[in-house]
């Protein structure tokens, strides 16, 4: 069984509120794109695919049950719209690429002479598509995942692997990126152990990828992000895998903060360390990891837990949701839907 934390039907969109699990298995209505702004911003749903898919359903269904009098007047409604959501997070690059593609789809019917009906209902199609295609695509970077890991492990043996934040079916439309790879070894009866790290502050690992493993029986133990080095000592990990948020035109790659952290360690145990980014989070604007946006998020993630306050009263706080990690620390590749790429930079030895 996959967890679905977007469920579309009826032209409706519901989400999973992942603020509240594990404890609660709560959906909730998204009924414009105001919601789907404020349920993006305030991570209710989160990972780079999930933020794309529910903005761009967010937007097909507020399409859907509106009243428009022509063309033109739909087209700046979608790209205005499209331009607002945007904003909602700014390191995922999932939202920006979709919006330019569904902007230049949209002025296209317009050109082509289509009715007001007929773009509403053109958009509405490639916002669907988009959640059809994210699972296809997660299938195919779970395969060829597995088989780039397979290939550092010899004799046939299982693998045993960490992975930081969360990748899985809750942030994408399915299946999930590097937990798709980690289900791929599964299926395939590779997989010897995951450990998942708890993914301070948000807590991504403890809450949501934890629950993922332990819905689906798949044999993973958490630990602190914090024994990250002491596990890849003691306990013969195979591989390092993530997902990413955006990766720029030279590998450089931005993911969940301590990312950058654990692919220091993997280079100094000559683990091999893999990203997982389907082309749609590939940003070939931007030349290096320096120019990719890093969300600041609230300094209550560091200080309070559960609403209660734990942090010295007064004390400062720097609370960066994301890290770069330099191509050339991504020894095993950046896996795609369609290759795995190993930066040129990159080589896998022990320090
Ligand atoms: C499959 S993308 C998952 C991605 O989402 C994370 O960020 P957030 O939970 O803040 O949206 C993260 O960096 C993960 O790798």
């Amino acid at each position: 069984m996959t967890l679905e934390a977007i469920k579309w039907g009826g032209r409706k969109l519901t989400i999973l509120d992942q603020l509240l699990l594990p404890l609660k298995e709560e959906y909730i209505d998204v009924t414009s794109v105001e919601d789907g702004w404020v349920a993006i911003n305030k991570m209710q749903v989160r990972g780079a695919p999930a933020i794309a898919i529910v903005g761009c359903l967010s937007l097909a269904t507020e399409l859907a049950h509106g009243r428009y009098s022509n063309a033109s007047e739909v087209v700046s409604l979608v790209l205005q719209k499209l331009k607002y959501l945007v904003t909602a997070r700014p390191t995922a690059v999932n939202m920006e690429t979709a919006a330019k593609k569904l902007t230049s789809f949209t002025k296209n019917l317009k050109n082509e002479g289509k009715s007001a009906e007929e773009i509403v209902e053109e958009v509405i199609g490639w916002c669907e598509k988009l959640l059809e295609d994210d699972v296809t695509t997660n299938v195919k970077i779970g395969k060829l995942g597995a088989a780039a890991v397979l290939n550092h492990i010899a004799g046939g043996r299982k693998a045993r692997l960490l992975t930081h934040c969360n990748t899985g079916s809750l942030a994408t439309a399915g299946y999930g990126t590097a937990l798709g790879v980690v289900r791929a070894l599964q299926e395939a009866g590779r997989l010897e152990h995951v450990y998942c790290t708890e993914t301070r502050p948000y807590n991504q690992g403890s809450r949501l990828t934890a629950f993922e493993l332990v819905a689906e029986g798949l044999p993973g133990t958490l630990i602190c992000d914090s024994a990250a080095a002491a596990l890849m000592k003691e306990k013969g990990i195979d591989a390092v895998i993530v997902g990413v948020d955006r990766v720029a035109g030279n590998w450089d790659t931005a993911n969940k903060i301590g990312t950058y952290q654990l692919a220091v360690v993997a280079k100094h145990h000559g683990i091999p360390f893999f990203v997982c980014s389907p082309t749609t989070s590939i940003d070939q604007t931007l030349s290096g990891g320096a120019d990719i946006p890093i969300e600041e998020r609230s300094h209550k993630e560091i200080t309070d837990v559960a609403g209660t306050r734990i942090a010295a009263p007064g004390i400062a706080c720097w609370n960066p949701g994301f890290d770069i990690t330099p191509a050339d620390l991504i020894t095993g590749g950046v896996v795609t839907e369609t290759e795995v790429i190993v930066p040129p930079s990159a080589t896998l030895s022990k320090a």
